[in-house]
């Protein structure tokens, strides 16, 4: 089965994805520690010396890949990877994927991303608090709208990750 893992940056992807990979026994791909090997180079480090049209393509050309593989596998997408172009319909258009929404409320998440700015290029610069949920606020609104596409949306507020794996768990089966 091949199992894409969508939301905001700070959702719990990469988190949730690695542990829902183990319980399955399934290979895990992180697509933004793919990217940083391809590029042998940070996120960080690529908006900032390459720009993020330069990350966007090369997100793109990565997600055609991962779209194409035949195996199974649990990718934790970027966070912004289906907001791009049609990345979205690329996704959907793909009947071997199983993709799922990790759903969190603003105030969840503009807690986790307080403490976790720093690898993070689109919000490091935000340094108050109210700035962030504001941000949060706005560019969620924007997004929401495409990970809702998503076939499964698991709302993850106030879960443990044990919680959501096995939710995702009984709506895969
Ligand atoms: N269910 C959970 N309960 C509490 N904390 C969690 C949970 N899931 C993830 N976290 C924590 O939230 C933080 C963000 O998670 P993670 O890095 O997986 O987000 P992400 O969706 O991969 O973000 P990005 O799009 O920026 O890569 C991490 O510190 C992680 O430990
Ligand atoms: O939400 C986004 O646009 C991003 C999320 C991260 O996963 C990284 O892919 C990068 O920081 C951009
Ligand atoms: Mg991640």
């Amino acid at each position: 089965m091949k199992i894409f893992l969508l939301g905001y940056m700070g959702s719990g992807k990469s988190f949730i994805g690695k542990r829902l990979a183990e319980r399955i026994g399934q290979e895990f791909i992180d697509f933004d520690e793919e990217i940083e090997k391809r590029e042998k180079s940070t996120i960080s480090d690529i908006f900032q010396q390459k720009g993020e049209i330069y990350f966007r393509k090369l997100e793109l050309k990565v997600l055609k890949e991962m779209i194409a593989l035949e195996k199974s596998v649990v990718v934790s997408l970027g966070g912004g990877t289906p907001c791009y172009g049609d990345n979205m319909e690329l996704i959907k258009a793909a009947e071997d994927i199983e993709s799922i929404y990790l759903k969190l409320n603003i105030e969840n998440l503009t807690n986790r991303l307080e403490k976790e700015k720093e690898k993070r290029p689109l919000i490091s610069h935000l340094k108050k608090r109210e700035d962030l949920e504001d941000f949060i606020r706005k560019h969620l609104f924007e997004r929401g709208f495409v990970y809702s596409q998503s076939q499964h949306i698991i709302n993850c507020d106030s879960k443990t990750a044990e919680e959501i794996i096995n939710e995702i768990e009984d709506r895969l089966k």
